[in-house]
């Protein structure tokens, strides 16, 4: 070590006076983040195996009988915890029995939360319970969003909160920031390497992901009473076994219907790493696992396509406003204006469909226009179902007043997403893979399945139904599919899909030259001056060519009359 580095220290105000004389050194330091997750990988799995050492803190023979040896799970006749403070009017029956299946393990208990039936929020009371009993928590999940997601709840349900967030300040949400070690507005105050450790060992909860769960030192901190695992169903086992060892009982929650844990390598993946603990679990001790059924998401038409593809009807809708919620468009009225300005005829005016606010899921077939996949290398895209995604996502907005906010764009393929990365509403509307709406929500979702070419081939992420399940369940009250029909009909993991959406009549044919009908409404919209309108139709009548004789025609010439009257022409 050299007499000229400068060390800057979390134990602030114990630092010793940096001498100016000597010219500080600047050094990097590279933490290679890849290598780091799979030695703590590697470690959790050893760990399990080693001979139990309680000074060196390494051996983990109880967590090796529940989990390689699969031990039944214990249960105790009475809740571990005598007293309950939440309102139990607030919960339905299936988070009850979550709460009482939880609170009696002696073990583990394994919670299958469908999507939108209140994980986060039952986790989160569960924890307020806990900690009002006097236990400590460790609280983990797969992602950053997802523990943040609980702990943003547990600030508004608990006074007082005693919790640190450990992880990377910039992965943290805004909300949650104060309860890390390093913000300016830290609850926790250190001004002494005692402090430090104080702070791990006496604080209730401590919330981290998996991976982040190597911060923790050791030494200071054991055990805690409960460990619980958000998304538990994504995480690899070896990554889930860091947090469980901490913890004398551990609650994981999860649903193996949605996407597995990521394995790209095939070798992996045949040897069953893309296998949960939570599904392996659930499968060994089906007794040990409670489901959350009653979803306070999906309207019902939604929830429909799910339960015909996934959860062979067990999803129930939490009420009647749930099952009945439709999305509003303030402004309907102006596709109405549009349509009559720029002389559409009634065929041709597929928006209306998308307004329509009773249909909430709508299948918009390209086939007749056509519009075919691009497939450059390994990626793929489809340039004509962008722009009707665009065209729908600036009607709705821009026309119709739906707040951008409240919409999301999904597709599989990342390439298909670079179109909407460049339209102005990419700051507001969410755009993101499917993968990546695991978790999330928007009052309408609009897909875009891009896949549509000649010989039918659909490739490989379509086929994945857990994938394709998430993509169908992030919806609340309106989802928008883009497809070609033709192509999705011949694939097998499709096909009660595509039957149920034909059923219902929810299949719209789009007409040949769709993609030019509202292709310039934003810009006759914006065009506020009625007089600039009235030049604009002077100067181009009829966009659309069409007999004379044809009712469209009939139809143009009276809307024409309908816009001179009302301009008063
Ligand atoms: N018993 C209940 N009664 C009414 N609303 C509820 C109930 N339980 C949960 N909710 C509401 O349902 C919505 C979804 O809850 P939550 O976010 O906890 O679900 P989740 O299962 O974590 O969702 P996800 O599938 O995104 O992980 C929230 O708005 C929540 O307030």
């Amino acid at each position: 070590m050299t007499t000229n580095q400068v060390f800057q220290t979390v134990l602030n105000g114990k630092l010793p006076p940096i001498d100016d004389s000597v010219k500080a050194k600047k050094y990097r330091i590279d933490k290679d983040d890849m290598f780091h997750g799979f030695a703590l990988a590697r470690y959790n799995l050893l760990n399990l195996f080693l001979p139990e050492d309680e000074e060196a803190q390494v051996g983990d023979s109880r967590r090796r009988k529940m989990i390689v040896e699969l031990q039944k799970p214990r249960f105790t006749k009475t809740s571990l915890i005598s007293r309950y403070s939440f309102d139990e009017n607030k919960f339905n029956g299936d988070q009850l029995s979550a709460f009482d299946k939880c609170l009696k393990a002696q073990d583990y208990a394994l919670i299958l939360g469908m999507p939108g039936t209140g994980k986060t929020t039952v986790i989160a009371s569960l924890i307020k319970e806990m900690v009002l009993n006097g236990n400590t928590v460790l609280l983990s999940s797969y992602t950053h969003s997802a523990v943040d997601n609980i702990v943003e709840k547990l600030i508004d349900l608990i006074p007082d909160l005693s919790l640190l967030r450990v992880g990377s300040s910039n992965s943290i949400s805004a909300k949650v920031k104060k309860y890390t070690l390093y913000s300016e507005d830290t609850i926790h105050k250190m001004e002494t390497k005692e402090d430090f450790d104080r702070v791990f060992v006496d604080t209730q909860i401590i919330a981290t992901t998996c991976m982040g769960i190597k911060e923790i030192p050791y030494a200071n901190r054991e055990r805690f009473d409960y460990c619980i695992i958000d998304e538990a169903s994504q995480v690899s086992m070896p990554f889930c076994l860091g947090p469980l060892a901490f913890a004398d009982k551990f609650i994981l929650v999860g649903d193996h219907y949605q996407l597995p844990p990521l394995i790209i390598n095939p070798e992996a993946r045949a040897g069953g790493l893309d296998m949960s603990l939570f599904k392996i679990l659930s499968d060994a001790h089906p007794e040990s696992v409670v489901e959350l059924t009653h979803q306070y998401r999906m309207c019902a038409d939604v929830m429909l396509l799910s339960n015909t593809l996934i959860y062979d009807g067990r999803l129930k809708c939490g009420s009647d406003k749930v099952a009945n919620q439709v999305l509003r468009i303030p402004h309907s009225q102006q596709l109405e204006t549009f349509t009559m300005m720029e002389h559409i005829p009634n065929d041709l005016q597929w928006m209306n469909t998308v307004f329509e606010e009773t249909n909430r899921v709508i299948f918009l077939n390209h086939d007749n226009l056509p519009a075919n996949e691009v497939v450059n290398g390994e990626k793929v895209d489809n340039p004509i179902e962008a722009e009707l995604i665009i065209q729908i996502v600036n009607a709705l907005t821009k026309c119709g007043g739906v707040d951008p906010t409240s919409i999301g764009v999904m597709s599989f393929y990342r390439a298909q997403l670079r179109h909407f990365y460049r339209q102005t509403f990419a700051h507001i509307v969410e755009i993101l893979t499917a993968d990546q709406y695991q978790g999330r929500d928007k009052d309408c979702i609009i897909i875009s399945l891009v896949r549509s070419n000649d010989t039918n081939n659909a490739g490989d992420l379509l086929k994945e139904w857990r994938r394709v399940n998430v993509a169908m369940t992030r919806a609340k009250s309106k989802l928008i599919i883009l497809g070609s029909k033709k192509l999705m009909s011949t694939v097998p993991q499709f096909e009660g899909f595509m039957k149920l959406i034909q059923k219902k009549n929810w299949i719209y044919d789009l007409p040949p030259g769709s993609d030019k009908v509202y292709e310039n409404l934003v810009d006759t919209l914006s065009t506020t001056q009625a007089t600039q309108k009235t030049q604009r139709l002077q100067k181009s009548p009829n966009r659309f060519k069409l007999k004379p004789s044809s009712q469209a025609v009939q139809q143009k010439m009276l809307s024409k009359n309908v816009i001179d009257h009302a301009m008063g022409n």
